[in-house]
């Protein structure tokens, strides 16, 4: 069966205030495919409050945590997670913490009745080749690494990774069956902000993606495009009006 477009949207609610997620998630729910809460709500009130608060509403779960510590740390996080029970669908770990980190993750995951499925972060989409270069002092291009590092996660026994749109299509030919989870989506309309490697909706989905990270554009769209509703019918109409131009 397949997935449709609005389906394929995570929303991704960076804020502190559980009160103003879990309002936005309430009017959300239904357009989009789900929510995604990370570093910032968790640290501010913690994880099982949060899932349990949208597991309430009602929304789907996509618990970016981005795991990166040594084995045994994270597999015990990791299994914190599990025991949250199914409303988590998704969990992020950081594939540069090792395979030695992520095959714990998968072995933790494993041995609990109920598990999300594991994605590995490749690089961040914050991250342009320059940094990765000269900062990071990594040597393969951009692509090449989230490749490698891709491998690596379907070799440990992750699930999928998260990568930027424009190496959804090297990461699909190296690692077919993986999930590809995309953040750094832009609509033209929207502000860049601290991404570096973006891309539209529509061209996003295109390549191939699995499923689409929005925040700021749904949750703070421009006073031309209005509220998160009209920001998310606007989105939509553009995949769609990009998909009967093909
Ligand atoms: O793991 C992520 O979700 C993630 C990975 C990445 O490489 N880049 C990235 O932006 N993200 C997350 O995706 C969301 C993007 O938000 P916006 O830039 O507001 O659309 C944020 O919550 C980031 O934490």
């Amino acid at each position: 069966m397949s997935i449709s477009a609005r389906e394929r949207i995570f929303v991704a609610l960076d804020t502190p205030d559980v009160a103003m997620a879990i309002a936005l998630a309430s009017r959300l729910r239904g357009l989009v495919g789900g929510f995604k809460v990370g570093l910032e709500i968790c640290t501010a009130v913690g994880a099982p409050q949060v899932v349990r608060a949208l597991a309430d509403v009602g929304g789907s779960v996509f618990l970016d945590l981005k795991l990166h510590d040594i084995p045994n740390t994270v597999a015990g996080a990791v299994r914190a997670v599990c025991a949250l029970g199914p409303a988590v669908r998704m969990l992020t770990l950081h594939c540069t913490g090792g395979s030695a980190m992520l095959r714990a993750a998968v072995v933790a995951a494993q041995a609990m009745p109920q598990r999300p499925l594991l994605l590995g972060v490749t690089v961040l989409t914050s991250l342009d080749a320059a940094a990765l270069s000269g900062e990071l002092q990594v040597v393969p291009s951009v692509t090449e690494y989230v490749v490698h590092l891709a491998r690596m996660a379907q070799a440990c026994g992750l699930d999928g990774v998260v990568a930027s749109p424009h190496e959804v299509g090297a990461i699909r030919a190296a690692c077919p069956d993986m999930r590809i989870i995309t953040p750094g989506i832009r609509p033209r309309w929207a502000a860049e902000g601290d991404q570096r490697r973006v891309m539209t909706p529509a061209d996003a989905l295109r390549a191939g993606a699995d499923y689409l990270v929005i925040g700021r554009p749904i949750t703070n769209p421009p006073p031309i495009i209005g509220d998160p509703v009209a920001a998310i019918d606007r989105l939509l109409a553009e995949i769609e009006q990009a998909s009967t131009m093909q």
